[in-house]
């Protein structure tokens, strides 16, 4: 076992997914059986009493990994030394918000986060941004931490990642573990496009395994809103599956994507297949060696290349938001 331990910093401590995903981390499922980790919670003032009290519960589970417990409503304290950092508290979008107040509201917290990450976190810090909208969230962070390497942030699609393959299990009739190299492009967001056209079924290309009405018209807007239809159902965002996918997310980076095989996550794009450089855009991703690499010569017909577009331009649309109101 290693004995130094993990510092894991976790932002909105106190909210649903928060609840969901320290339990997790603590009992090791985020950084493996033999690596002990001590948690950061950062919540706003408000809400501290409340982390405390899920502190409390962790505690009570005298998980034998967990080395150490902070809160705090301080940045330089929640990410000091911090080598992976959970950014899942976000402002969100209330009645009346236009997406540019959105934008601005979360600007207020990922810009100074981000600022703290460069100042104050380990120099191995990996960054995985949950809170919505995400992938700007992640590059509004991202720009305002210089001195980190940009590849060290990346924001969430893997909860659109394993919808995609629990949709098509069912719709073929097949365990989860047939399924390889789904893709998720662009967005976490209903503009998102969930690509079969490079998944394999048993081997064989999934999109010839389903008919083409059922592709376009059911299986992309199912994945693409079933947040929405979460919220519609519970009264509430998703949560766990949410936690799930960030423990994901964060173990495939760590271990790798398991051969023949590879994930989606929301990186900062080198150009390829035309999404612009920079943008944190979602793409079929390998982990080795500690970090992500975005899968090459990937053939994209006519029909993927106008929906990988189109959630492109919304990502450049709220690049150029971001960027107008001063926060890049
Ligand atoms: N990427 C994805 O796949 C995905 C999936 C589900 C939810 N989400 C998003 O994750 C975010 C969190 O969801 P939730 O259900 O846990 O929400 P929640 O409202 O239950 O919890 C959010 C927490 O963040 C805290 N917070 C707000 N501002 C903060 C700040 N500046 N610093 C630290 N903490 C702060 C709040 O006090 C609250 O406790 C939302 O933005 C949600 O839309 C993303
Ligand atoms: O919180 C939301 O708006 C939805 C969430 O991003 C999800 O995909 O479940």
């Amino acid at each position: 076992m290693t004995t130094t331990p993990v510092t894991v910093t976790v932002t909105g401590a106190a909210g649903q997914i928060g609840y969901a995903l320290l339990f997790r981390i603590a009992s090791g499922q985020l950084l493996g059986p033999d690596t002990p980790v001590r948690l950061r919670l950062l919540e706003i003032p408000q809400a501290v009493k409340a982390a405390e009290g899920t502190a409390m519960e962790l505690a009570d589970c005298a998980f034998p990994l967990l080395a150490g417990i902070d809160i705090t409503d301080d940045l330089k304290t929640a990410f000091d030394g911090t080598n992976v950092a959970l950014l899942v508290g976000a402002r969100p979008r209330t009645k009346g918000m236009e997406r540019g107040d959105l934008l601005e509201a979360n600007g207020g917290i990922f810009k100074p986060q981000g600022r703290a990450i460069n100042d104050h976190a380990a120099d191995d810090v990996r960054v995985l941004v949950v809170g919505n909208p995400a992938n700007t969230n992640a590059l509004i962070a991202q720009r305002n931490a210089p001195d980190v390497p940009a590849e060290r942030f990346t924001a969430m699609t893997r909860l659109d990642h394993n919808r995609a393959l629990s949709q098509l299990a069912e719709k073929l009739d097949v365990p989860v573990t047939a399924i390889k190299k789904m893709t998720i492009w662009g967005n976490h967001s209903a503009t998102q496009y969930p690509d079969l056209y490079h998944t394999e079924v048993n081997g064989k290309i999934a999109a010839e395994q389903v008919e083409e009405s059922w592709l376009r018209e059911t299986f992309i807007p199912t994945v693409a809103k079933r947040g929405a239809a979460i919220i519609e159902a519970r009264g509430a965002s998703s949560a766990a599956s949410a936690a799930n996918a960030a423990i994901d997310h964060v173990r495939t980076w760590v271990d790798g994507t398991p051969e023949g095989d590879w994930t989606s996550a929301a990186v900062v794009s080198d150009g390829s297949y035309g999404v612009p450089e920079g943008l944190i855009s979602s793409f079929p991703v390998v982990a080795r060696g500690g970090g992500f690499e975005i899968v090459q010569g990937l053939q994209i017909d006519a029909f993927s290349r106008e929906r990988i577009d189109t959630s492109v331009n919304e990502l450049v649309e709220e690049r150029d938001a971001i960027q107008k109101l001063g926060l890049v």
